[in-house]
């Protein structure tokens, strides 16, 4: 090892050999008791350096600027979940790698950061409005309400700090709270609308405690929204849930509504074609197990159960009727002593509608009132002001802007699957695509994107189930985004439409509720089967699903670069194992070097390309390059700096431009 010449000595070889010959050894010894790294004696003899396992889940949270090479190294180490053993001072060796992904939690990490949850849930609160009357100025109440928020955001930095929790990014705007207030003080009941594939992430207790503190005649109201996501048995678990701990819940789903609309329309323009208004009107007689609507002969059971409003409707999904129905049971009552006061009950009745952003909250609105009033989003955050409606002369919505409330996250990967962060500005995407990985099976992503996902066998390290990277390789390379220069696929573009089928449900999971204290939690597997059984699903989720395959060659049309665009429809077929270049290279083609037409139209064809192209063909099956040494080292148990392709000759330029060219093979960097 060469060691810096400079007189203060820096580097990872400089930071071992202080701790172990103790120049500055007191120094080193600080730093490396401050990190909670404990040395250990292993079986022969030697000592070696590891982090405190619960160290892992705090340095993944923050925020690392600058680290010593040391603390660094460890942490790099702890990051990405291997272990290792300093026999000498400059061997340091690897001795376990899997494929854990640095951004997500094991099962054990999550089982304790939700138990961690559960104790601090009681200091999830939202912000307060100050206290006022009459003699309060306006500038006095605004100093007030500006001070009440800095208290509640100390109070919940200091939660993250000191507890080491990861939190929503919950809203920071006085503005926005004061909207929620003033939607709070005025409804007779506020409606929290939730997803139902992840009711609690987006429930926020204290919001339905400072409702009742407002005044105890106000009432709360979860709408489990979205709940045509969910199967019939699903639902009656999640039911089951909210029945035991006291909830008042409804299910509802936009999405149905409107269905149920358009259905209503065009049977009133199909009138005199019969056929037509026939169809219609089969649409409209939905079977309970497929949608959750009520079948036609129970309607006058459900009104008798609407009517009373505290009784449960189990997993039934209401329809707009039956929710104005609810509405108008929660008009307020007028207190004995204000009927003795001689006050009158109030004519309307005010409905809040409160939720996170992208919850459906304009949907159900725009489902209520049966026309495009709102405009609907799939990014989060487009209402911005609170609008107020009326659904009828009785019942007025008032519609609070989309607000992050409060709550415990896992990771940060968590967030971007439920929608809370948008997808469009991350740029850590391994996460959560490998969130996604886990959740949703091998079999089911490969039917609907219409793609074979190549594993990592497990004798060669696979864990059987497939990598974010191995799904977004193989995306990728089915819908032709390569990545300019190389041409390898481009994991980063291809996350961006995964990740936002699984938001938009069609990549679906569904959480299950939590167990009671003391039973098995539910298999997650078993709670989600039926929604992967793609022969049986309801035809609304096929056709849906239809919409995502892939499975036949990106035209350049295809790859344009619109990410809003929906995935086009197309029947499958064996994808194109052909790099595609990206956008720049076909614009040239097309301006100076490319062939109109024929078989490599819009193929960038510069003159030495062909035989790099045909080389790489032949290599094609071998891997190559940096994966290819990684698998080497692994499998002789040596670091992969001492392994070298069989190709590589340092200092010689020509080679690596040959190199280079291999891999241009958009499946060399797979297995
Ligand atoms: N499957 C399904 N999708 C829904 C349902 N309701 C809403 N969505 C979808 O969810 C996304 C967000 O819906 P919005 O109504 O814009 O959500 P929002 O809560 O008003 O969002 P903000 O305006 O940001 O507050 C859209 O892509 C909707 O199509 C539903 O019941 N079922």
């Amino acid at each position: 090892m060469v060691l810096a010449k400079s007189k203060n000595n820096v580097g990872l070889g400089s930071s071992l050999m202080n701790d172990r010959f103790g120049k500055g050894k007191a120094s080193s010894q600080k730093k490396v008791s401050h990190n909670n790294a404990i040395a250990r004696k292993g079986m022969d003899g030697e000592t070696y350096v590891t982090n405190e396992a619960k160290e892992a889940s705090w340095v993944k949270m923050r925020s690392i600027t600058e680290q010593a090479a040391l603390d660094e190294f460890l942490s790099t180490a702890e990051l990405a979940g291997t272990d290792f053993t300093a026999e000498k001072i400059n061997n340091v060796k690897i001795i376990h790698s899997d494929q854990k992904n640095p951004f997500l939690l094991t099962p054990t990490e999550e089982k304790n950061a939700v138990k961690k949850h559960q104790k601090n849930k009681g200091r999830l609160t939202v912000p307060r409005r100050p206290k006022w009357d009459q003699s309060t100025t306006r500038n006095e109440l605004e100093a007030m309400e500006k001070q009440s928020l800095l208290d509640w955001r100390r109070g919940l930095a200091e939660l993250q700090e000191y507890h080491d929790l990861l939190m929503t990014p919950f809203e920071r705007n006085l503005e926005v709270w004061r909207q929620l207030w003033r939607v709070i003080e005025r409804s007779d009941l506020v409606v929290q609308i939730v997803d139902a594939r992840n009711p609690l992430q987006f429930r926020s207790e204290d919001l339905e405690t400072y409702v009742k503190e407002i005044d105890p005649r106000k009432k709360n109201l979860l709408l489990v929204n979205k709940a045509d996501m969910l199967t019939l048995k699903q639902r009656e678990a999640w039911a089951e849930y909210f029945e035991r701990n006291n909830i008042n819940f409804r299910f509802f789903s936009a999405h149905l509504a409107k269905e149920k609309i358009e259905a209503a329309l065009l049977e009133e323009e199909a009138q005199g074609n019969e056929e037509l208004a026939n169809k219609t009107k089969d649409m409209n007689v939905r079977d309970d197990e497929d949608d959750g609507y009520r079948k036609e002969d129970t309607v006058e059971e459900e009104m008798a159960k609407l009517a009373d409003p505290d009784r449960s409707l189990g997993p039934h999904i209401l329809d707009t009727e039956e929710l104005e129905e609810l509405f108008l049971a929660n008009s307020p009552e007028t207190l004995p002593q204000d009927e003795e006061a001689g006050e009158q009950p109030k004519q309307k009745t005010t409905i809040g509608l409160v939720g996170y952003p992208n919850v459906g909250k304009s949907s159900t609105i725009n489902a209520l009132l049966g026309a495009k009033k709102v405009s609907v989003s799939a990014t989060p955050g487009k209402t911005k002001h609170f609008q107020t409606l009326y659904l009828s002369p009785e019942i007025m919505l008032c519609d609070c802007p989309g607000l992050v409330f409060p709550n415990f996250a896992t990771t940060k990967a968590e967030l971007v699957v439920n929608g809370v962060l948008p997808i469009d500005q991350q740029r850590e995407f391994t996460g959560p695509a490998g969130l996604v990985a886990k959740r949703v099976p091998k079999h089911f992503i490969e039917q609907v994107y219409g793609v074979k996902l190549r594993m990592r066998p497990i004798e060669e390290g696979g864990t059987g189930i497939p990598t974010a990277s191995e799904i977004l390789r193989a995306y990728a390379r089915a819908r032709g985004f390569s990545t300019q220069g190389l041409g390898q696929p481009d994991e980063s573009r291809a996350a961006r439409y995964v990740l936002k089928d699984y938001v938009n449900g069609k990549l679906l999971y569904v959480h299950p509720p939590p167990t009671a204290e003391g039973e098995e939690p539910i298999d997650v597997n078993e709670f989600n089967k039926d929604l992967y059984d793609i022969n049986h699903l309801p035809e609304r989720r096929r056709n849906q699903l239809a919409q995502a395959q892939i499975g036949k060659p990106a035209t350049p049309a295809m790859v344009k670069d619109d990410i809003d665009a929906d995935v086009t429809a197309a029947p499958y077929s064996e994808p194109t194992v052909e790099p595609e270049l990206g956008r720049t290279s076909r614009n040239l083609d097309s301006g100076f070097f490319g062939t109109a037409t024929g078989p490599s139209a819009g193929r960038m064809t510069l003159p030495f390309q062909a035989q790099y192209t045909k080389q790489g063909q032949e290599i094609r099956k071998t891997p190559t390059g940096r994966k290819e040494r990684m698998m080497v080292a692994l499998e002789r148990g040596v670091d992969v700096s001492e392994v070298r392709g069989p190709n590589s000759k340092k200092h010689f330029k020509g080679n690596k431009k040959a190199a280079k060219k291999i891999r241009n093979n958009p499946e060399d960097d797979d297995y």
